[in-house]
């Protein structure tokens, strides 16, 4: 079936814009409205992120400190103090040089590219923050197992 009319994903319907005359696409839930039909739940997703481990992760180790022991809440204003200087007005950094720098994720040495991946294949709060931002968008603090992230959707 072509892409239009393959099955829309959970919440989505197709409606007529009378002004526009033309179909766009609604989500009952999130009421988003949209004129492009909302990616396949069966797409892959693509995403760059900068993770600040703490004590309790899963993995407290990385390839800039053998043994992490910050707590949560400093590795949450670690990365709070990171979303300053990516939103900063007059001289932001770029995502990629701070992931490179300053990740605890071995995606570092990529900028903090994770690649494109298949949904359910990352920690789900991970992955519900990715779908929850659009292309382009970075999330604010989104906790995992593995620590505290900052995530660019970048699919
Ligand atoms: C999921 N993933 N991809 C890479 C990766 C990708 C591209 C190049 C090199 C490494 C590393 C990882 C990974 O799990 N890293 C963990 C940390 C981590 N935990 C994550 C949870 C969700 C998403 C990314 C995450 N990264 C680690 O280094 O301890």
């Amino acid at each position: 079936m072509s892409k239009e009319h393959s099955a829309l994903p959970p919440g989505w319907e197709v409606r007529m814009s009378s002004k526009h005359n033309r179909p766009y696409y609604f989500n009952t839930e999130s009421k988003e409205s949209r004129w492009e039909p909302p990616p396949a739940r069966d797409q892959k997703l693509g995403a760059k992120h900068i993770l600040v481990k703490h004590e309790g992760s899963r993995r407290p180790s990385s390839w800039r400190e053998e043994t992490i022991t910050r707590t949560e809440a400093e590795a949450v204003d670690m990365i709070n103090a990171i979303l300053q200087r990516l939103i900063s007005k007059d001289k932001p950094e770029r995502f990629e040089d701070i992931a490179a720098a300053e990740s605890d994720c071995s995606s570092a040495k990529r900028g903090g590219d994770l690649g494109l991946f298949e949904p359910g294949a990352m920690q789900k709060p991970f992955e519900d923050a990715v779908l929850g931002l659009k292309v382009g968008k970075i999330s604010g603090p989104v906790k995992t197992q593995s620590g505290v992230h900052i995530i660019l959707r970048t699919r």
